[in-house]
């Protein structure tokens, strides 16, 4: 008797053939991932256990980190990152085979904020003025375009989409830089390291840090010299507000090392000393994907 495989349940931000999807059918295949339609979504399927593992973007090279997701994984508190995929992101403009031989008429582009953002040169020389509408994903923008044929209406997003909702790409790589990357994360109620066969970057911590209520000076100086003097290298520190009044923030902080390392534990029990609130997010694998998702 053959032994069933386990396939995991994986909530993505859809709907199909989002980059999301396309990140998540890389580390994960094409079975058991199901699509919802928001970031809150993605995270409340996993934290209800409704399925295992949830995908969703965090940061991208040219705009900065997600701030939903970024914003969720902060206020929960029992949620792990159990791997990272980074990939290169190509953006085209697609529109219905009907609508392009109308591309100088169109009454508005549509997309995930942050594709408008990567093309926001390339749509302020070539489409100047024409209202830009934002949508839960690149693929969402592409969905509902394809469902209304007769507007003159296009979408950003990538090639599977046009495949998917029948478009015809309009303009080819529209991104405004050519080092256009996300990184997408695997959350979990589970900590654990995911393991695949694709190329390792790194092993990375991520920890979100509040300061001690009283605001001391030299404080960031002191979070830092934590990590500095244990030779504990960070890929990543930013600010977020707290949302409790201005001037209030906590810090993200990816580190290139295990929590299982005694320095790593020397550095948390030092925050804590410091007074400083320290939640780990685990310990996981970046995983690089070589290919472009065009
Ligand atoms: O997955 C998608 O298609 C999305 O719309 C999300 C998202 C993002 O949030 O960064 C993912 C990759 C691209 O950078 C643009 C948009």
């Amino acid at each position: 008797m053959t032994e069933k495989k386990y396939v995991p349940s994986v909530a993505y931000l859809g709907p199909e053939a989002s980059f999301t999807h396309i990140a998540a059918s890389d580390l994960f295949g094409m079975e058991g991932l199901t699509p919802r339609p928001t970031i809150p979504d993605c995270i409340e399927a996993v934290t209800e256990g409704h399925v295992a593992y949830a995908v969703v973007p965090l940061e991208n090279a040219l705009e900065g980190s997600v701030p939903l997701t970024i914003d969720y994984l902060f206020n929960s508190e029992e949620l792990f990152i159990t791997a990272e995929i980074s990939t290169p992101i190509e953006q085209h403009m697609l529109v219905n085979k009907s609508q392009v031989n109308h591309l100088g008429e169109l009454d508005s582009i549509q997309s995930h904020p942050h594709a408008l953002a990567q093309c926001h040169k390339f749509l302020q020389y070539r489409y100047r003025g024409v209202p830009l509408i934002q949508t839960t994903s690149t693929a969402a923008a592409a969905k509902s375009i394809s469902e209304q044929p007769e507007l003159r209406v296009a979408a950003i997003g990538n090639r599977l989409a046009a495949e998917t909702y029948g478009l015809h790409i309009a303009e080819e790589n529209i991104h405004d830089f050519h080092f256009n990357h996300t990184r997408f994360v695997v959350l979990s109620l589970r900590k654990e390291k995911l393991e695949h066969s694709k190329h390792v970057s790194t092993m990375k911590t991520t920890l979100m840090v509040k300061l001690p209520e009283d605001d001391r000076p030299g404080m960031l100086h002191q979070i830092l010299s934590v990590f500095s003097w244990r030779r504990l290298n960070l890929s990543k520190i930013e600010s977020r507000p707290l949302k409790t009044g201005l001037g209030h923030y906590f810090f993200i902080i990816d580190i290139n090392e295990s929590e299982e390392h005694p320095m790593m534990k020397g550095a948390m029990e030092e925050l804590d000393a410091l007074g400083c609130t320290a939640r780990s997010f685990g310990t996981y694998y970046a995983y690089e994907s070589g290919e472009f998702i065009s």
